[in-house]
């Protein structure tokens, strides 16, 4: 994983969502926690993908992950989105997060994992996704 961190010094696709690691956000010993993080990212990844989907989209996969560096109370984080793959009903998207540390000014990759959407129809089956526009 630190390889490819050095191997990918920028983030790839596009800025999603961006936010600040609040206090309410940390576990018993005041560290931001990996579940909140996780769930930032399907949120991320999600809005991105229900555009593509044009509408409704259910998460169905993460790949695995690892977080790669801690994430400082105060710190920025940019979560950044680029869709990998489409198929006929399924979105597969990279989302990666970095994090701007306020008190050190480094800007570094936290975590990145692939997630898969499927797009769904108000029932919660799946439908095709529409063509791309050009
Ligand atoms: C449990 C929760 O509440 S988690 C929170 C939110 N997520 C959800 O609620 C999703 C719950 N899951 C579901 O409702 C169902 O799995 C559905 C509707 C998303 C998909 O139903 P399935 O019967 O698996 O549909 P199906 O077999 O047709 O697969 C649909 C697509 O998803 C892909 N897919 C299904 N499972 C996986 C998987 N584990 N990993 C990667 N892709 C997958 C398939 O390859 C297919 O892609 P394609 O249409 O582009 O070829």
């Amino acid at each position: 994983m630190k390889d490819y961190e050095q191997e990918d010094p920028i983030p790839q696709g596009d800025l999603a969502l961006q936010l600040t690691a609040l206090p309410r956000e940390t576990n018993g010993f005041g560290d931001i926690y990996g579940g909140w993080l996780v769930s930032q990212m399907d949120l991320a990844g999600t809005a991105m993908a229900s555009r593509v989907a044009g509408g409704r989209v259910a998460t169905v996969s993460i790949d695995r992950m690892a977080f790669m560096v801690p994430v400082a109370v105060g710190a920025q984080l940019s979560f950044y989105t680029q869709t990998l793959e489409v198929g006929r009903s399924s979105i597969r998207m990279l989302v990666e997060v970095w994090s701007d540390d306020p008190l050190s000014s480094e800007w570094r990759k936290v975590t990145e994992a692939v997630f898969v959407f499927v797009a769904i129809d108000g029932s919660g089956r799946t439908r095709p996704v529409p063509p791309r526009r050009s």
